[in-house]
């Protein structure tokens, strides 16, 4: 049996430049990945199957539609003979939640399927299919820090972070990522206005990054809030810990991150709202 872990994705920053006429916004993001995540095995065989069990599985589906079984149908479809097997999804990410739970599983399925059938990671073949099942497919495929654009295709070389321990919240309201592009009200074609992302060097000091990530923002904040306005009290709540260096949304929401100085700090503020929110999902994390 194979296994390998579905990390969560965090946009630390997400700045939508515009839309392209193919109706996709443009981006541009610098991504994290966090230890808090799924856990997805495969032992191959000749006929496909998802098991799925975890805190979060029926929000996530069992069904054809779910993102491991139509990565794994988009593969078999380019790759006759492509030996498959019963998945095993241990779903704990919360689901529609800016963290990408569903890509980052349907990555993992797509490394493993490379491992199962000797293929090299970054075969075209697997590059194009995780283009194909979803924006945030690609990156997730080699979990590393790294600077995303375009729709999600185009991704910048690995960023070795600094030690940046961190709080992640989610408020227990989902949120669907098309709704709050939807919401910036952008024609197809249309270009926005907007401070241009700072670089951010290949081994950034931990606060050279916190300077460059208070220049940046997430576009989709506003919109997201709108829908969802219980992330404006998840924010709050961050901005309001001790010790909190920044706090921001991931992705279209709702999850929210915020990010400390010291671990203790991060595992102070992660109990104080855990007491306050018990029905929260709460993590501490270091992202890379
Ligand atoms: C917000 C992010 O999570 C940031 O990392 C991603 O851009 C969204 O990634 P995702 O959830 O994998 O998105 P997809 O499943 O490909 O697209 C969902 C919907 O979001 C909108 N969408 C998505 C990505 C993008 N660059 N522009 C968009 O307008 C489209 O309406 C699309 O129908
Ligand atoms: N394995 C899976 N895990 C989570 N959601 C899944 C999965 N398979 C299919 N889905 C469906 O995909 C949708 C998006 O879920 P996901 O958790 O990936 O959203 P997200 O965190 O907002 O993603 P992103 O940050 O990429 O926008 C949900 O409506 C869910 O039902």
């Amino acid at each position: 049996m194979l296994t390998t872990r579905a990390p969560a994705k965090i946009n630390l920053t997400l700045h939508v430049l515009g839309r392209r006429d193919d109706g996709y916004h443009a981006l541009e993001s610098l991504v994290a990945f966090s230890g808090a995540g799924d856990t997805l095995s495969l032992s191959p065989g000749d006929a496909l199957s998802l098991d799925i069990s975890g805190p979060t599985s029926s929000a996530a589906g069992a069904g054809d539609d779910n993102l491991v079984l139509r990565a794994a149908r988009r593969l078999a479809a380019e790759i006759s003979g492509l030996r498959l097997g019963r998945f095993r999804l241990e779903k704990r990410l919360p689901v529609a939640a800016g963290i990408g739970g569903g890509s980052s599983d349907a990555a993992a399925a797509l490394r493993l399927l490379a491992k199962a059938n000797h293929l090299a990671p970054d075969d075209p073949r697997i590059i194009e299919v995780a283009r194909a099942v979803g924006s945030d497919v690609p990156v997730c495929l080699d979990p590393q820090a790294r600077m995303m654009r375009g729709a999600g295709e185009t991704l910048g070389e690995p960023i070795r972070l600094p030690l940046l321990p961190a709080v992640l919240i989610n408020p227990g309201a989902p949120v669907a990522t098309g709704p709050v592009f939807a919401a910036l009200g952008l024609r197809p074609g249309a270009s926005r206005e907007g401070a241009a992302h700072s670089d951010i060097a290949a081994r950034p000091g931990a606060e050279e990054l916190l300077a460059a990530l208070a220049k940046g923002r997430n576009d989709l904040e506003d919109a997201a809030c709108l829908q969802a306005p219980v992330i404006v009290d998840a924010l709050a709540l961050l901005r309001g810990a001790h010790g909190c260096r920044l706090a921001r949304m991931s992705g279209s929401g709702a999850t929210c991150f915020a990010l400390f100085s010291t671990r203790r700090q991060a595992v102070r503020a992660a109990s104080v709202i855990r007491a306050q929110h018990p029905g929260w999902w709460v993590k501490t994390a270091v992202l890379r």
